[in-house]
């Protein structure tokens, strides 16, 4: 796969990730799909809210149903009816934050089973064989995500042992035309640990470049100081991916510093409970406040749902705990962040990203209309 660069305004950039499922404009969004669905909604749905590309889970899959019976199934791409690309973790991150459960050494993880208790174990070499089998469009390297706060000497030893990884996953990566593998850099919140990290990984050579290590409770401004020094360090023709980010707000900051790809659970972890996202912040829909409200939950929705249920409606369903709530609201989340993308792109585009960041903000601070 390969990305082409379209506009540059400051740190942002405007293009498109050209891959064998199709091509996408970046700046993206990428849902989350852990155990091959898009929670609540079918993947007609995703597409409708104009999503492009799709984040699927390594560890969970490998788990239920295993990368073996999904291969069997025809690949994710069919067994969940989804033809455009499809991106997938390396588990590295799900594997570390089980915790107790699990033992990592020099060759990899071993881990127990959420769902039966039986053990697992993950290396750089499997987790590239069973994102094959998942015919993942984008493959990541396996990492370390070192919980923070930590030591220098525990994030410089993790991120040293990343970059092991990081050589071994790309060896074991099959490269096809349209497919590609993306490096991880790590080193926490310490510019020089980033910076041999950056280079470690160009020394290797990906189709891209994910920042991890970040949004794991360091908090925005230590995010972005980190994003300020690294993302210059990456090349300049590659797509960035900042891997679990983030609210309306932290995406803008991000594209401002250069980063090109997203994911987050927010929007549809919020769909499932109640928090809506809009142009004029969040809102949550049980509250009483919403009881007869008769207005649609933003005025600027343009989901496929868009104009069609009140915030009255919502609050019933999600009062009578029905099952429609979460749906109707994980669809409006998800349409509002691939609006707010499209809307960030088109600024990015016509030069005008300062002034309506600004408007963007002005308007999330205003609260309901
Ligand atoms: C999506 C590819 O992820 C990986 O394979 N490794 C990895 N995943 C992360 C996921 C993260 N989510 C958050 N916040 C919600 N921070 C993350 C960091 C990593 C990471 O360093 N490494």
């Amino acid at each position: 796969m390969h990305w082409q660069k379209d506009a540059q305004c400051g740190q942002a950039r405007a293009g498109w990730l050209h891959t064998r499922h199709g091509s996408v404009p970046t700046p993206t969004f990428m849902p989350v799909g852990t155990v091959g669905t898009v929670k609540g909604i079918t993947m007609d749905n995703v597409r409708a809210t104009g999503a492009g590309i799709v984040l699927g889970n390594t560890y969970h899959l490998m788990l239920r149903p295993t990368a073996e019976r999904v291969q069997r199934l025809g690949g994710l791409h069919r067994m969940m009816d989804w033809p455009g690309p499809i991106l997938t973790d390396s588990g590295g991150f799900q594997v570390m934050s089980l915790g107790p459960l699990r033992k990592m050494d020099e060759d990899g993880v071993t881990f127990r089973s959420h769902i039966d208790g039986s053990s697992h174990r993950l290396t750089p070499e499997s987790s590239t064989d069973i994102q094959y089998k998942l015919d993942a469009t984008i493959t990541m390297a396996f990492d370390e995500c070192p919980a923070l706060p930590a030591t220098k000497d525990v994030l410089e030893a993790s991120m040293e042992r990343s970059m092991r990884w990081a050589a071994r996953s790309r060896e074991a990566f099959i490269a096809r035309p349209g497919y590609g593998q993306f490096g991880i850099v790590q080193g926490g919140t310490e510019q020089d640990l980033r910076e041999r990290s950056a280079l470690a990984l160009r020394k290797i050579g990906f189709e891209g470049y994910a920042i991890g290590g970040l949004a794991v409770g360091e908090g925005q401004e230590l995010m972005f100081s980190t994003l300020d020094y690294t993302t210059p360090m990456l090349p300049e023709d590659q797509p960035r991916y900042l891997m679990g980010v983030g609210t309306p707000d932290d995406l803008l900051g991000a594209v401002m510093r250069g980063c090109d790809m997203f994911d987050c659970v927010m929007p549809s972890r919020a769909g499932r409970t109640a928090r809506a996202y809009t142009e004029r912040g969040t809102l949550n829909l049980r509250n009483a406040r919403f009881a007869e409200d008769t207005r649609p939950i933003s005025p600027e929705d343009d989901s496929p749902m868009a104009g069609r249920y009140s915030r009255a409606y919502l609050h019933h369903l999600f009062r009578a705990n029905e099952m429609l709530g979460p749906m109707l609201l994980t669809l409006h989340n998800l349409a509002y962040y691939q609006r707010l993308m499209r809307q960030i792109r088109a600024a990015i585009v016509a030069g005008t990203l300062e002034q309506t960041a600004a408007e963007l903000r002005q308007n999330w601070a205003k609260g309901d209309w």
